[in-house]
């Protein structure tokens, strides 16, 4: 049910960077629509030859979100395979990753923040009434579609990427990598990744961007992000108790504490319209 698109169809523009074993391009796909020719902004990702076992496993995230449709959801128009090259072919989202965006330094301020993480509550809902797992909830995986002005009062808007290759494809290495965005119990059972682990990795991402991008456990080895879990750590809390709680909720090491969607979606609200909001309406740019 995925798109196979042809290949002689692309265009090969820059090199934007590498994925998890994959290069990434921007490119222009054409296609005819009721006899014209359309040419389609479209990030490439190419799977390095390498990883081509992992083809079936990038094959079935581009079929998972090819599936279904959401406004925050990434768009993938299918893929392409050309001798020993296998292409996923995704929607171009102009502002890139949110991650490398916030490090950038452009200071926003925390409604931007808030209504970012509702946006991916709401992705994380459609998707936990579809019963699907993402597996792979990061900063690096929401894509900023607009900047959102504050002058104008318009809020940005984010689309969530594919989850990329599965966890379960992976070395330990790389999972034990993942922490502190990977729940807890994948380290024990990583092909056993349910609808509460989404929950665990969206605590996370909430974290990185209320800390300005920054990598939670940045520069930690492989042994000090496993003794994070042995010792049951949490991430630095923000000073912001009612966020912090909620991220807390998400990052309890029992599954079945986590809050539901809607509950992650209400607290959400109630942040939003909260009196912290106003008083921190533009964070100085702390440098
Ligand atoms: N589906 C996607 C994925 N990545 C982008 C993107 C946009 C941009 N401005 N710079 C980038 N640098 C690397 C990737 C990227 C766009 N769309």
């Amino acid at each position: 049910q995925i798109h196979m698109i042809k290949f002689g169809d692309l265009n090969w523009g820059d090199s934007l960077g590498q994925g998890t074993f994959t290069r990434i391009f921007k490119g222009y796909k054409t296609d005819f629509r009721d006899g014209e020719k359309h040419m389609t902004e479209v990030i490439l990702k190419e799977l390095d030859s390498a990883y081509k076992n992992c083809w079936e496993s990038l094959f079935e995230a581009a079929s998972l979100m090819s599936q279904i449709s959401h406004k925050h959801l990434l768009h993938v128009y299918g893929v392409s395979v050309h001798g020993s090259q296998n292409i996923m072919v995704q929607e171009f989202v102009k502002y890139g990753a949110l991650d490398l965006y916030l490090k950038r330094g452009t200071s926003v301020s925390v409604s931007w923040k808030l209504s970012i993480a509702k946006q991916l509550a709401c992705a994380l809902n459609f998707l936990e009434e579809q019963n699907i797992v993402h597996g792979n909830i990061c900063a690096k995986n929401l894509l900023l579609a607009r900047e959102g002005d504050p002058s104008l009062g318009s809020s940005p808007f984010i689309k969530l990427s594919d989850p990329g290759i599965s966890v379960v494809m992976m070395g330990n290495d790389v999972i034990l990598d993942r922490i502190p965005w990977v729940a807890p119990e994948v380290l024990d059972a990583p092909d056993n990744l349910t609808l509460e682990c989404d929950k665990w990795s969206f605590g996370a991402t909430v974290w990185e961007i209320f800390n300005d991008g920054n990598s939670p456990l940045r520069g930690w080895n492989l042994d000090q992000k496993r003794n994070f879990y042995e010792n049951m750590h949490q991430l630095p809390p923000s000073q912001w108790t009612e966020l912090a709680d909620l991220i807390a909720q998400c990052m309890d090491y029992d599954a079945a504490f986590r809050p539901s969607c809607r509950s992650i979606i209400r607290q959400l609200n109630s942040l939003i319209t909260s009196d912290y909001v106003i008083l921190h309406a533009t964070e100085p740019v702390t440098q």
